[in-house]
């Protein structure tokens, strides 16, 4: 679903360069729940907004959903980016927008019909529990609520991929626990593949099929995460 190839990314400042990501070769397949853990610096973040080419890597290719993103310009990059979602750890809402505004954006990006436009969000907002916040500003939400909020909007434009940067480092544990259990809705209910970024082993423990561990710049390890005995 996921295929990273030789992919390296190198930083320039006025300080000099710095090798964010160095040959990283990864096999993420369809359905998969992947952690990638590591050291702040490790260059985590990097490799996730590598896989939708928000950062463009210096060498290697990136290909989703047998689509070789690296190679795409314009129109068709921005259609393929369609297919992949993504969530941060501050949220990333637009606050003087509803709650059904976010969720809407990235289908008025898309240009869809209003009425297409209002069911959808309507659908992913009772998908993630929080229909009846439709109208409510995010201001006055809790941070999980805020967070479901990015996954409904995250959503929206029906993905086959979520990324998660840190989607839970901002919450107390027991928000973290209910936004474990949403993403693993997605991933079960819809079959999207879910990427998440996290310095958390238990975030791992709890939700992944398998996890990767990065070290400056390098991909150290890829192996599965146990079937958790609750499961
Ligand atoms: N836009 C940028 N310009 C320059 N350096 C950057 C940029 N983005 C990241 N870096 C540097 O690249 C390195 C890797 O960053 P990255 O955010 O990928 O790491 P990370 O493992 O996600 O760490 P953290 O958990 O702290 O976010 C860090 O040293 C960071 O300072």
């Amino acid at each position: 679903m996921i295929k990273l190839h030789g992919v390296s990314k190198q930083y320039h400042s006025s300080g000099g360069s710095f090798q964010a990501v160095q040959d990283v070769t990864l096999d993420i397949q369809k359905g998969e729940i992947h952690g990638i853990i590591g050291m702040s610096g490790a260059g985590k973040s990097t490799l996730l907004r590598i896989m939708n080419v928000l950062e463009k890597p210096d060498q290697g290719s990136v290909e989703v959903d047998g689509r070789e993103l690296n190679r795409l310009r314009g129109r068709a990059l921005r259609e393929a980016r369609r297919s992949i979602g993504m969530i941060f750890q501050h949220y990333n809402l637009v606050y003087n927008r509803t709650v059904s505004g976010n969720v809407a954006i990235p289908l008025e990006l898309a240009k869809a019909a209003r009425t297409e436009r209002n069911e959808r969000v309507l659908e992913v907002l009772k998908f993630v529990g929080l229909l009846d916040k439709a109208d409510q500003y995010p201001a006055r939400l809790s941070g999980g609520q805020k967070q479901r909020v990015a996954i409904a909007r995250a959503l929206a434009s029906r993905p086959s991929v979520l990324l998660c940067d840190e989607p839970t480092s901002a919450l107390d544990p027991q928000t973290t626990g209910e936004i474990l259990e949403v993403l693993r809705h997605v991933n079960r209910s819809l079959g999207v593949t879910i990427v998440i970024v996290t310095h958390d082993m238990d975030v791992v423990n709890r939700i992944c099929t398998r996890v990767s561990v990065m070290e400056n710049g390098r991909l150290i390890s890829t192996q599965p995460v146990e079937v958790k005995p609750n499961e």
